[in-house]
């Protein structure tokens, strides 16, 4: 019984002593702040089961150490007893203010928000945009914007967000908040700003419809014009009866008694088939002039009845003060857009090689493809006249003259012949053609087929022969591509006449000077 008892109590002892070493590292999670002797009555298994943790202790037990004895300390103290009070003020004021920061946050990005959806449906918007890109074109009458404007509308969501969340950020000059402000006062924003600006919205897509239906309008009114006028030159070119279209009435009266007359006292078949044919046409003018009538009826009915649809339209707001929005809207979008700019050419990577890429694409500048040659001002002399006219030799004997120069044929055959012809006078000249190659020493000119063209070296003269071959369909480039790119005082063309007024636009479009001179084929002896 002794050992049993014994037994018991060294089982005990041994329980406590795990739960004990259980709980210790754990004590302060499970909210056990008394002494955890293992040898404590407390510490009996059954006890220890019965240990709940109340919401205060695990509070505190949530708390780190340190904090937990200061707090403790502060609580034993008067000084401390203010100071904690000065806390829950410090804390209160700092939930309060929280809250109005979150407040404020809400409204900057619904305010941004709706700022960007102007962005989103205003074409000028976008316009301001591509300006402050250095894009001069403008959405609606220029092409090829479509992929500027997908970069413009996926930045958009972005960047509003960033102008909601960085309201002390400078953007042209003024803080984003500020602009934010400055939407809000364009009209009610600041109310209700998802409300008024679905209204906005509203209202600006009824506008855009009814300039839309105007001009349509307009098309069909221009159109009845041009149809009635049609009618009218039809009905004044008939030319079967000189009869004055207001008396119709009275010419009937006329043929009638003439019919009669006629018909009573001559009996002449030919004269009354005459009248009839008469009667007929007046006829078939009277049905013209009527079609012309019932035509010009319906234009108008239908032309006052579109009228009166503009002005059965109710508005969401009133028109004038959508305008007022609209132009202090704009305003904004001004103060946005560049900030705007910059922000699409970071987000998309892509965004300058497009622009390269368009830039080097971009076929409808011919003059800016050779910028080295746009450096100098050229003297562009055009020699037209027809075929045997002497234009060549003139040309040549400017290009003979030169320090250095360069003549371009269209034929590699009247290439060597002027290889061949210089060579002979002692002017040093280089051939180059497709089929052959020969480089002369010291050689200051060059001539070759005009596809040869050397666009990389400075000359006095240049001679383009047979400019009128820039229109050919297969070898046109070639000549365009010389006339554009040729680096030289004074460029020497020899062709048709035909050519001048295209070959004057592309020297005006290089800011080059130009000046013709006309030759007259030679007279036989
Ligand atoms: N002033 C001149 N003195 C001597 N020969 C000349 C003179 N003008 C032209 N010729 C000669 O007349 C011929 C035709 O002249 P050129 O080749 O210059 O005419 P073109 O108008 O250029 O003809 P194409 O349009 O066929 O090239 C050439 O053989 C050229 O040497």
């Amino acid at each position: 019984m002794m050992f049993h008892q014994h037994a018991k109590c060294l089982y005990f002892r041994a329980l406590e002593a795990r739960v004990a070493v259980r709980i210790g590292p754990h004590a302060r999670n499970l909210g056990v702040i008394a002494s955890t002797t293992p040898t404590s009555p407390h510490h009996h298994p059954s006890y220890c089961r019965r240990i709940k943790v109340t919401p205060t202790q695990q509070y505190f037990s949530s708390l780190p150490m340190q904090n937990f004895k200061d707090h403790e300390n502060q609580h034993d103290s008067d000084h401390g007893a203010q100071a904690s009070k000065q806390d829950r003020q410090q804390l209160h004021e700092g939930g309060f203010n929280r809250a109005a920061n979150r407040k404020e946050m809400t409204r900057r990005r619904i305010l941004a928000e709706e700022l960007m959806r102007f962005f989103a449906t205003n074409d000028d918007c976008f316009n301001m945009t591509l300006r402050e890109l250095n894009i001069n074109k403008t959405w609606g009458s220029d092409t090829g914007l479509s992929e500027y404007r997908s970069f413009y509308l996926d930045s958009l969501s972005s960047f509003g967000t960033m102008l909601a969340e960085n309201g002390d950020a400078e953007w042209s000059g003024i803080s984003a908040a500020n602009i934010l402000d400055q939407f809000a006062g364009c009209g009610e924003f600041s109310d209700n700003p998802q409300l008024y600006s679905k209204i906005y919205r509203s209202m600006a897509a009824m506008m855009q419809r009814e300039v839309e239906d105007r001009l349509a309008l307009e098309k069909l009114q221009k159109s009845h014009e041009q149809k009635l006028q049609e009618l009218r030159m039809e009905l004044l070119e008939s030319e079967s009866l000189a009869l004055d279209l207001t008396s119709e009435g009275a010419n009937f009266n006329e043929l009638d008694m003439i019919e009669e007359e006629l018909s009573r006292s001559l009996s002449q078949r030919a004269l009354i088939s005459e009248s009839r044919k008469a009667r007929k046409e007046i006829n078939k003018r009277r049905n013209t002039l009527d079609k012309i009538r019932s035509d010009a009826t319906k234009l108008k009915r239908l032309i006052s009845r579109i009228e009166s649809e503009f002005d059965e339209i109710e508005w969401p707001m009133p028109k004038h003060e959508f305008q007022a929005v609209t132009e202090k809207l704009l305003k904004v979008a001004a103060l946005v857009a560049p900030a705007l700019a910059e922000f699409v050419t970071h987000r998309h990577e892509d965004f300058d090689k497009y622009r390269k890429l368009e830039m080097q694409t971009d076929l409808t500048k011919p003059h800016e493809w050779y910028p080295r040659a746009r450096l100098d001002k050229r003297r562009i002399i055009f020699h037209a006249g027809p075929t045997n006219s002497g234009k060549t030799y003139n040309a040549l004997q400017r290009l003979k003259q030169a320090n250095n120069g360069m003549y371009l044929a269209p034929l590699r055959l009247l290439a060597a012949e002027i290889y061949e012809n210089l060579n002979a006078e002692g002017i040093y000249i280089d051939l180059l053609t497709g089929q052959e190659r020969r480089v002369v020493p010291f050689a200051t000119h060059r001539s070759s087929t005009v596809e040869l063209a050397c666009l990389d070296k400075d000359y006095d003269v240049v001679v383009i022969d047979e400019i009128q071959m820039l229109c050919d369909e297969f070898r046109g480039f070639a000549w365009t591509r010389a006339l554009l790119g040729v680096r030289c005082k004074e460029v020497h063309l020899c062709g048709g006449a035909e050519a001048i007024e295209i070959v004057k636009k592309i020297a005006n479009m290089c800011g080059d000077d130009f000046e013709l001179h006309r030759y007259e084929r030679f007279g036989y002896v």
